[in-house]
């Protein structure tokens, strides 16, 4: 097959192979065969699933290398092992849980582009469940702990410093920062059904007496007075621009002078074509969230300059994998002055 034939191939069945990996983490399989390796029947009984069916899925787990078969017996993968077992210290297994939740939205994506709107009624579902809003918070975590201590290092803070996290999620970030900066403390502001996630994290983390967990809504909530460092990680995305500029009015609201806003997440190129990760999450938030979509840095930059801060510094974390914005509040604590504010 020519290449180009092979690059759209290859494409089109990529779902396919998704679908593989989705399916054998939300049937437990890779937890049971965690235990021990078992033949196929007894795969099938112990997770309620058809045996031939199962079989076949066990098989094309074992071609994409996800399991091993010796004999009759299908066994995890040590990669299985380490990313897709749920109390493996590397676990993935919660956040492509996540994403085999998202490819049902994903799936109307021609819709979503025809109309312009999200697959809302689908998303909306989604947070009805305990369960999925679980995954997605946890999921996040598994997946940002990657890189949070990079993100830490980019934020320097003054002793004593007080922190609001907005839509902190399970904590991740605030760990990270009480980790880096001994005296720091942390207010993580984050919807109620999220709450006892967080606080669970940061119980694990040992961190219960520096991060507090408070219940609000970021859309319209003030994030405290006189603090020294707001933190919007991949949160700007997913709501609208207007949103947008209110919680960065906010922020710049909620910060002592001289304060730090920091920006964390995946912004686009001026091209807005690249990174090619980006261009694909940009979709999903179209897709997921109501009004989300991706910035680039530039147009983040202008958000923030707008409401007052300084111009970002702009740092690349884990090799470009997310990018960090740190802007000021002047001195003097004023928008600035071409607002006429
Ligand atoms: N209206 C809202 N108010 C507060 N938090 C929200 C709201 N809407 C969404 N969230 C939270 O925003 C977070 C976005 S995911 C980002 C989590 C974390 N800051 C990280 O970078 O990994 C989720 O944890 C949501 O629960």
């Amino acid at each position: 097959m020519d290449f180009g034939a092979a690059h759209v191939t290859q494409m089109a069945l990529g779902a396919w192979q998704a679908q593989v990996l989705y399916t054998l983490t939300e049937l437990g399989i890779f937890e049971l065969l965690a235990e021990k390796p078992l033949p196929a029947q007894e795969v099938a009984r112990r997770s309620g699933t058809h045996p031939l069916a199962a079989e076949g899925l066990l098989n094309a787990g074992v071609a994409l290398k996800l399991l091993a078969k010796d004999g009759e017996e299908y066994a995890d993968t040590d990669l299985a092992l380490r990313l897709l077992c749920e109390e493996s210290p590397e676990s993935l297994a919660r956040w492509v849980r996540v994403m085999g939740r998202w490819s049902r939205p994903w799936n109307d994506l021609a819709e979503v582009v025809r109309t312009g709107q999200p697959a809302e009624g689908r998303e909306a579902r989604l947070w009805q469940d305990p369960r999925y809003v679980a995954d997605f918070v946890l999921g996040m975590h598994e997946y940002a702990r990657r890189i949070a201590d990079e993100v830490a290092e980019h934020v320097d803070l003054p002793a004593g410093a007080r922190v609001t996290d907005v839509g902190g999620g399970a904590g991740t970030y605030a760990i990270a920062l009480c980790r880096r900066h001994p005296d720091v403390t942390v207010r993580i502001l984050e919807l109620a059904s999220v709450v006892p996630l967080a606080e669970s994290t940061v119980a694990e983390a040992g961190l219960a007496d520096r991060i507090a967990v408070a219940p609000g809504d970021y859309l319209a909530d003030p994030f405290g007075a006189g603090v020294s460092a707001v933190l919007l990680s991949n949160v700007l995305h997913q709501e609208s621009r207007e949103a947008g500029e209110s919680i960065v009015a906010r922020a710049h609201r909620a910060l002592r002078a001289g304060g730090k806003v920091v920006v964390n997440g995946y912004f686009l190129d001026e091209t807005r074509t690249r990174p090619s990760f980006t261009t694909l999450h940009n979709l999903s938030a179209f897709t997921l969230w109501g009004g989300g979509r991706s910035y680039t840095v530039g147009e983040a930059a202008r958000l923030l300059q707008d409401a007052g801060f300084t111009e970002p510094v702009v740092h690349q974390v884990a090799q470009g994998a997310s990018t960090v914005l740190v802007a000021q509040k002047g001195a003097d604590g004023q928008p600035s002055a071409d607002r006429g504010e």
